[in-house]
C-alpha cells in the first residue's frame, strides 16, 4: 500500500488513520491516510507562545509537507483554550541581539512558508489567538474559530508596532478601514465579532467541529485543477510575499533596532508585569 510508505513512527498501528506521524517536541504532524489531510499541532504549553524553537520546528514541518501529496493542512493547537499567545514576549524583553535576529528571521521564514504553501491551509483556531497567533492564522487560506475566544493584532496595546507584512496580512483579509480601526487600537475581536468583519470565515462549537469544517473546506477543491489553484493563490499572494522577501533585511534591522529602544523595553516590562499580576 502506498500509504505504508508514509509510516514513520513505529508506535503507529497499521489500521489507524494516522498513517504518517512526525512529532517533535513542540510540533506534531499527522496525516490522515483516508482523507489525505495533514494536521499540524502546536504544543508548547502553557500558551503556545512563539519562540525561536517553536517557529523553527513549525517552519520545518510546513516545508516538509510541501514534498508530500496531501489534500491540505490544518494548523491548530494542543491546548484547550489557546491557539497561540503570539510571539514569546521573553524573546523581545531584554534580548541578546544575536538571538533576537535569529528569532525574527525564523518568524519571517515561517510566515513566508505558510503564506505560500502549495497545499491549501486552514487555521482551526481552538482558543485565543492574539498578535502573532492571529498572524499565523491570517497566513492560512481559511480560518475556523471556536466560539468565545479572542483574535486580533493587538501590538499597539504592548507599545509595539505591527510590521508592514502583519498589516498586509490583515488588509488582505479584511478591509483597509477595518484594519486601520483594529490595528491602531490594538483591538481583539471575540469570535462572533471576527466573523462579522470577515477576519474568520466560520465559527465552530469546539475543536472537533472546527476540524470537520476544515475537511469540508478542502473538499471545495476536489473538482479544481491543483496547478490552476496554486497559480491562482500565487497570483493573489505573490506581491505581499515579494515585498517581505525584498525587505527582509530592512525589516530585521528595524525589529532589532526597535527592541533596543528603552521606551519599547519599558512598555514590554509593564505588559509582562500586568500579565503576571492577572493571576
Ligand atoms: C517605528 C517602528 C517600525 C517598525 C516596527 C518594527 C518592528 C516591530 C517590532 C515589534 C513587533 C513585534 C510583534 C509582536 C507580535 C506579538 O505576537 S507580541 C505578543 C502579544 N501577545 C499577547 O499580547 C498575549 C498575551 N497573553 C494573553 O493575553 C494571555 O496569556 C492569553 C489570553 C493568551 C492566555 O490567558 P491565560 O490562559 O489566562 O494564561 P495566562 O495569562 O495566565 O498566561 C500563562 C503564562 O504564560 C505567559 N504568557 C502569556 N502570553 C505570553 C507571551 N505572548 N509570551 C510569553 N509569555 C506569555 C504568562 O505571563 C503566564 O506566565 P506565568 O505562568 O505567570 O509565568
Amino acid at each position: 500500500m502506498a500509504s505504508r510508505m508514509f509510516i514513520r513512527s513505529k508506535s503507529i498501528a497499521f489500521n489507524t488513520l494516522r498513517t504518517y506521524s512526525s512529532s517533535t517536541k513542540l510540533v506534531d504532524v499527522s496525516i490522515n491516510d483516508k482523507t489525505g489531510i495533514a494536521t499540524v499541532t502546536m504544543q508548547r504549553p502553557p500558551v503556545n507562545s512563539l519562540n525561536l524553537e517553536l517557529l523553527t520546528e513549525l517552519n520545518g514541518a510546513l516545508q516538509d509537507l510541501g514534498s508530500k501529496k496531501i489534500k491540505g493542512a490544518i494548523l491548530t493547537s494542543s491546548l484547550k483554550t489557546i491557539f497561540s499567545a503570539g510571539l514569546d514576549i521573553l524573546e523581545m524583553y531584554k534580548p541578546k541581539p544575536e538571538r533576537a535576529s535569529a528569532f525574527w528571521t525564523s518568524l519571517q521564514d515561517t510566515w513566508l512558508t505558510l503564506y505560500s504553501t502549495p497545499y491549501p491551509t486552514v487555521a482551526a483556531i481552538n482558543g485565543h489567538s492574539p498578535a502573532g497567533g492571529c498572524l499565523l492564522s491570517l497566513a492560512c487560506e481559511y480560518r475556523i474559530m471556536v466560539n468565545n475566544y479572542t483574535i486580533g493584532l493587538n501590538e499597539t496595546k504592548l507599545g509595539i508596532v505591527a510590521p508592514f507584512w502583519f498589516v498586509a496580512s490583515m488588509k488582505n483579509v479584511i478591509s483597509h478601514r477595518e484594519s486601520e480601526l483594529a490595528l491602531t487600537s490594538g483591538r481583539l475581536y471575540k469570535t462572533d465579532e471576527a466573523l462579522k468583519v470577515g477576519l474568520i470565515d466560520e465559527t465552530a462549537e469546539n475543536k472537533d467541529d472546527a476540524l470537520a469544517k476544515a475537511e469540508k473546506f478542502f473538499a471545495r477543491f476536489d473538482a479544481v485543477n491543483p496547478i490552476a489553484r496554486l497559480l491562482t493563490k500565487q497570483e493573489l499572494r505573490g506581491e505581499t510575499i515579494k515585498e517581505l522577501e525584498d525587505r527582509k533585511q530592512e525589516d530585521l534591522d528595524r525589529f532589532v533596532g526597535f527592541l533596543m529602544l528603552p521606551a519599547v523595553q519599558k512598555g514590554l516590562d509593564v505588559y509582562l508585569q500586568a500579565l503576571k499580576k492577572k493571576q
